[in-house]
């Protein structure tokens, strides 16, 4: 699918009143899924879980990879400094970035240390987490971003947000993150808001490392989005249950 396809379909699924869940593949996908999305939800908060920013503009990245760029191209004021890519002609810049919370950030470029500075975003680096503990840097992420709950979230979860022991299998690994528990934690968290309809869960490359790493990796991005979901907090009881007697 192209990005424009995906952009599509996610606002279609969105429009159904459902939930879009998207697995990824690099991180230029969120380019898609946030543009649907915001095309149905016109005020919307984005929650980005990441090792890196990835806010580079093309004139600023080094590696010219796409994935360590899309929030760029999809911010309003960051529009003088993109230059118009062939191909991108369907995309309309459309969040603000007063309205992206960035959390377990670790790997910053300093185009991107300029940007965040500059628009003063609102930013939870790993030593943020480590000082304040996961519970307050989220009430902090939504004070920030959406005091009065007002706006529906979109939550973007790069796996390598998490440390490597737990996401060896990415393209971009960055030593001393989240630990798995902390990952699931936080979308738990995020899930009692009662706000999100759009999640990726992305970088997810299960072509790089060992069998034994694309497994860890697989289960770790396995237990993320279940957790999101209430696997490890709630037990769904059937109505007609009875506790047995002897
Ligand atoms: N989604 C990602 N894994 N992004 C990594 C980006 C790394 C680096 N900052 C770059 O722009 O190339
Ligand atoms: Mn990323």
């Amino acid at each position: 699918m192209t990005l424009v396809q995906i952009s599509d379909k996610v606002e279609e699924i969105l429009r159904c009143g459902q939930t879009v869940v998207t697995l990824g593949g690099d991180h230029s996908m969120s380019v898609a899924t946030i543009h649907g999305h915001a095309k149905v939800e016109n005020d919307l908060a984005i929650i980005w879980i990441d090792a890196h920013p990835d806010i580079n503009t093309p004139l600023t990245s080094a590696s010219g990879n796409i994935h360590g760029m899309p929030l760029s191209f999809l911010t309003k004021e960051l529009q003088p400094y993109v230059p118009k890519l062939p191909g991108f002609e369907w995309l309309k810049p459309c969040i603000s970035v007063k309205d992206i919370a960035f959390i377990g950030v670790r790997d910053i470029d300093k185009a991107e240390r300029y940007i965040i500075d500059k628009y003063n975003i609102t930013t939870f680096t790993m030593r943020d987490i480590d000082k304040l503990g996961m519970e307050c840097v989220l009430e902090r992420t939504i004070e920030a971003i959406n005091p009065t709950l007002n706006k529906k979230i979109h939550m973007s979860f790069d796996i390598d947000s998490l440390d490597p022991a737990f996401a060896p299998s990415t393209g971009t690994p960055v030593p001393y993150g989240l630990s798995l528990r902390e990952g699931m934690f936080l979308v738990e968290e995020i899930a009692l808001t009662n706000k999100v309809t759009g999640i990726d869960l992305v970088e997810i490359n299960p072509d790089l490392g060992s069998q034994r790493d694309q497994f860890t990796t697989i289960s770790a991005a396995a237990e993320v989005l279940y957790a999101f979901f209430g696997k490890r907090t709630k037990t769904q009881l059937p109505s007609d249950y009875v506790l047995p007697k002897p």
